[in-house]
């Protein structure tokens, strides 16, 4: 395995991928799992919750994308929980994508990027997930400090949820839309880079097909949206086409709600991990 403070993240996701299988699992505590896993809306309780999924899923699947909010709700204890996750899941062999979609003013930027790529950091991530709506210039610092650090940065591009079409369909000045713009932003950063760059693209698994040309974007896409949100595995076909070995799948309740037993949980991710494996050998 490469040394993953010396590789650079695309290289690093490749590699977890040819080992693991293309999925991203999401850590997502949502209330009612808690309550469908028995337990109570308290720090202990998500600490349960949190471990119980790293256990189950940090040495099987390639990424696991633990969703900061559900952990900010419970405050300082919270984060802490979300820290021993973060730990404990890159340990174990996954590649942990911290769901933030932070976004601000450069100067701001870098400080989250310090918070969150920053080898000492104490949430110090493989990758987060970053949003553009200030500029893509405006994620420069974080684009430059994830290659610094062997990190990585996925940008909102074409989200998964039904409000982003009105704006990321727009058209940009460019001519294309706003979420292509961001693609070929992205695909500018990662020009050249073997075997990909580290800046992915968002595009949901739930957008219509051919919607976006990936062919130049030369770095990963988070496919969020399978299962609860409605897109199946059999649909990235029509929605990335030629992408597809690209496109990293992500769900979180559709697994999740196989829990509490750390069994149930692994064989809900390995039958999507197959079913993905499945559609790229066809
Ligand atoms: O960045 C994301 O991960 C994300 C982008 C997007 O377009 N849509 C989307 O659902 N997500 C996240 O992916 C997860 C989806 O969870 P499930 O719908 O339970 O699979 C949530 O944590 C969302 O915040």
């Amino acid at each position: 395995m490469t040394d993953p403070l010396r590789a650079g993240f695309g290289q690093r996701l490749a590699e977890s991928v040819r080992a693991r299988g293309a999925l991203c699992v999401g850590i997502d505590p949502h209330p009612s799992l808690l309550h469908a896993w028995d337990l109570d809306e308290t720090p202990q309780s998500l600490e349960r919750f949190a471990m119980t999924a790293v256990e189950a899923l940090a040495g099987e699947v390639a990424v696991l994308k633990p969703q900061s909010a559900f952990f900010e709700v419970y405050g300082s204890a919270g984060i802490a929980v979300l820290e021993r996750t973060i730990r404990e899941a890159r340990q174990a062999g996954a590649l942990v994508l911290l769901d933030i979609k932070r976004g601000d003013i450069g100067s701001t930027m870098t400080a989250y990027a310090m918070a969150y790529l920053d080898e000492h950091a104490p949430l110090a991530a493989d990758a987060i997930t970053v949003s553009p709506y200030l500029g893509y210039g405006s994620l420069a610092a974080a684009i430059g400090i994830a290659e610094q650090t062997g990190r990585g940065v996925f940008v909102l591009a074409r989200t998964s949820n039904p409000e982003g079409a009105g704006l990321q369909r727009s058209i940009h000045g460019s001519g294309d839309s706003v979420a292509q713009y961001i693609v070929d932003s992205a695909a500018e950063t990662n020009a050249g880079a073997e075997p990909m760059g580290h800046v992915g693209v968002v595009a949901g698994a739930t957008i219509g097909a051919d919607e976006l040309d990936f062919s130049r974007l030369n770095g990963p896409i988070l496919a969020p949206g399978l299962g609860a949100q409605g897109a199946t595995v059999h649909s990235l076909r029509a929605v990335f086409g030629a992408a597809l070995p690209n496109v990293l799948p992500a769900t979180a309740r559709d697994v999740l709600r196989h829990g509490p037993t750390v069994d149930g949980l692994r064989a809900a991710a390995h039958r999507v991990r197959d079913e993905v494996n499945d559609l790229l050998r066809d």
